[in-house]
């Protein structure tokens, strides 16, 4: 990668003639940031590592007080009380995720520290993850792993564990960003009839052309899709949008797709539109709380299939976000910009 600032940071001294060399200090707040990314940032930084698996806002809020960086690598809120805590040197913060709902933005805008964060280079992995909860919920492979496990598989039944067919159908995208266009591209091999999206920003002519797709308004997406991802960030806007207002538009037959955050949906809601069908199915990577409690309603319906959020999780895709955060932390210490700024 050739993407290292250009030049090697390094803390410009307030003593005169100090003969201490000193050295940016860059707080790590995961203990398993992955080699790469630690031996970019310790080439002319001094790391201070946090231990605590799951990590632990305590551990760093003790160890946050002076550091120059910081590369943050959970959904711990990064809020003022960390910017308090670190201080005034604090100059360069990036996370290692796409989505930033954790961190309070304007607060570091307001502070003019710049922010790195992670998207793009995560957008196949997570489309990936996308097609197979889209096939298993539509194919409904939860359900029927139930069947096996409780030996009423039945199918001498001509009707038994019908499925929704994915040929000829109408996907619709709630955000149609790098996330949504890796997900249409893959389904160019699916025969679908059209794509239709939302979003905040207009998208370029050329990618509408390109995947076959229309813009459309919120209820037209929701009345019209077969398959419906949610692929935007969660932001006051998007936040519990897909409610008990949105379900009962969908089609009986929808199969619905969330591999962008949790409170995007109410879950609530979700729980109910499953259970009396107002909507075929659902694939979720994301949910609230994370972790879900192994008690939790959604776990008992047949027609939805959940991951843990491994959306990212490959060892490939975790490796590039956590190197390109370092690069973005290392960049924002000596003022260059940062390979991927959040603003
Ligand atoms: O990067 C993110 O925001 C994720 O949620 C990864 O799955």
């Amino acid at each position: 990668m050739t993407e290292a600032p250009s030049t090697t940071p390094k803390v410009e001294s307030s003593e005169e003639n100090s003969s201490e060399e000193e050295t940016f200090k860059i707080l790590v707040t995961h203990p398993e940031v992955p080699q790469e990314a630690l031996d970019l940032m310790s080439r002319g930084c001094k790391l201070i590592m946090c231990e605590s698996l799951p990590p632990n806002r305590t551990e760093i809020l003790q160890k946050a007080k002076g550091v120059h960086g910081m590369f943050w690598g959970s959904h711990i809120p990064l809020d003022k009380e960390v910017l308090d805590v670190a201080g005034p040197q604090l100059k360069s913060i990036s996370t290692m995720s796409a989505g930033i709902d954790y961190v309070d933005v304007e607060e570091l805008k307001k502070r003019k520290i710049p922010l790195g964060h992670t998207p793009i280079v995560l957008s196949d992995a997570v489309a990936d993850l996308a097609m197979g909860l889209m096939l298993s919920a539509a194919r409904r492979f939860h359900e029927g792993r139930t069947k096996i496990d409780s030996s009423t598989w039945e199918n001498y039944h001509i009707e038994w564990m019908w499925g929704q067919d994915i040929r000829d159908s109408t996907v619709g995208f709630f955000g149609f960003g790098s996330i949504g266009q890796a997900i249409a591209k893959r389904l160019k091999g699916f025969d679908i009839e059209r794509v239709l999206y939302t979003t905040r920003r207009p998208i370029d002519k050329k990618l509408e052309k390109q995947f076959n797709a229309q813009k459309v308004e919120f209820h037209e997406l929701l009345a019209q899709s077969d398959f419906l991802f949610i692929a935007a960030p969660l932001t006051p806007e998007t936040e519990g949008i897909f409610n008990s207002t949105a379900f009962p538009k969908m089609k009986k037959t929808a199969v619905l797709i969330n591999i962008a955050r949790g409170p995007i949906v109410n879950q609530d809601d979700l729980y109910t539109a499953l259970k009396t069908n107002q909507i075929f199915s659902a694939g979720i990577d994301v949910m609230y709380p994370e972790p879900l409690p192994a008690n939790d309603k959604l776990l008992t319906l047949p027609n939805i299939v959940i991951t843990p959020h491994i959306g990212s999780a490959t060892k490939r895709t975790r490796t590039d976000m956590a190197t390109i955060a370092a690069h973005n932390v290392l960049r924002g210490l000596v003022g260059e910009p940062m390979l991927s700024p959040a603003y």
